[in-house]
């Protein structure tokens, strides 16, 4: 059974198209990512899984359940962290978890659940006195009761250090491991890259790609950015190393001796070969594979900006 299914959905605010014709599958047992830039309408999906808005049109399914109108069902089965949630400033952490165990009728252990997301030291403070970060791992906490069959985490990361967004990534592979799907919002592309077995990417309402992190790679194409530090930069270099077949961008950075090329893999020798016409010796050669950072930028853009100009390559950052 799909954990989410979403058909043809559709949610207008006023002139705003906040999802336009959005149909999507996620697989139970899944880790999802769901990624977009600000706007795009990643809240919007979100709250209409959880019955909070109403499409204009089209329908989302939930763990089995119409989420229009089984919402109650598909709310008990369904542990969320909600973008921007607020505590209750005078009551303490292990109260929080605790309203959250009695209102879903469970029996965890509230100070258990505070201990795995790194916060029982303050289990007994007011979450008024809470850092962001603090905050946000009580508010998954209590997503995490009743071992739900779905998370869904709108942004988790926000506000949390480097050690804590790391945390957040085990505990998602741990509810993954045991069986539970993981849908969850970001913008910060290593966090999805960390532990995503597929990704959405979605743009302006509207479904850019759904793919594995490495179908996304292939399927982008011009993968790799090769860098060379040469002895001199000749006469020609960009030129040069812009008519080689399988090249889309090229960069020279003259104070540094240094030419940074995108291209695809065969071109990566002919790259090399070319720069040895000219009157130049490579002294270190560098790639790396193109970051999901790039590939994200290259969905979401303009057509016209994300179009490499074979006659004329663009610049790139070296
Ligand atoms: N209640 C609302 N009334 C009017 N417009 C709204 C409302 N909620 C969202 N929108 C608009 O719908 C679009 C999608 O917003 P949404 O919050 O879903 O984006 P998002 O991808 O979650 O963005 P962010 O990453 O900034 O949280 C935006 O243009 C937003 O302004």
């Amino acid at each position: 059974m799909a954990a989410i299914e979403l058909s043809h959905l559709t949610k207008r605010y006023g002139d705003v198209l906040a999802l336009d014709d959005v149909s999507l599958t996620v697989e139970a047992g899944e880790v999802f990512g769901f990624l977009g830039p600000n706007g795009a309408g990643k809240s919007t999906t979100i709250d209409v899984l959880l019955d909070f808005v109403r499409p204009t049109s089209g329908k989302a399914r939930v763990l089995g359940f119409d989420a229009q109108r089984d919402g109650l069902d598909v709310r008990r089965r369904t542990g969320v962290l909600p973008d921007g949630y607020h505590v209750y400033d005078r009551l303490t952490g292990r109260q929080h978890v605790q309203f959250a165990v009695d209102s879903k009728g469970t029996d965890d252990d509230a100070a258990a659940l505070l201990d795995r997301v790194g916060i029982a030291d303050a289990a007994d403070r007011p979450a008024g006195g809470y850092s962001k970060g603090m905050r946000q791992r009580l508010v998954l906490a209590m997503a995490l009761v009743g071992e739900p069959d779905l998370l869904i985490l709108d942004e988790p990361s926000t506000g949390l250090d480097p050690r804590g967004a790391s945390e957040m990534r085990d505990i998602i592979r741990a509810e993954a491991a045991r069986g539970a799907t993981v849908f969850f919002s970001s913008h910060i592309l290593e966090q999805v890259e960390a532990v995503c077995d597929r990704v959405a990417i979605i743009d302006e309402g509207r479904l850019v790609t759904v793919d594995t992190i490495e179908g996304l790679r292939a399927a982008m194409g011009d993968g790799d950015t090769l860098t060379l530090t040469l002895d001199a930069v000749p006469e020609g270099l960009a030129e040069a190393v812009g008519a080689v077949d399988g090249v889309s961008a090229v960069a020279v950075d003259a104070d540094a001796r240094r030419v940074t090329v995108h291209a695809d893999g065969p071109a990566k020798a002919a790259v090399v070969n070319a720069v040895g016409t000219l009157d130049a010796t490579v002294l270190d050669l560098a790639t790396s594979e193109a970051s999901l950072e790039e590939l994200f930028m290259s969905a979401t853009a303009d057509e016209d900006a994300a179009a490499p100009d074979d006659a004329a390559p663009a610049e790139v950052a070296p």
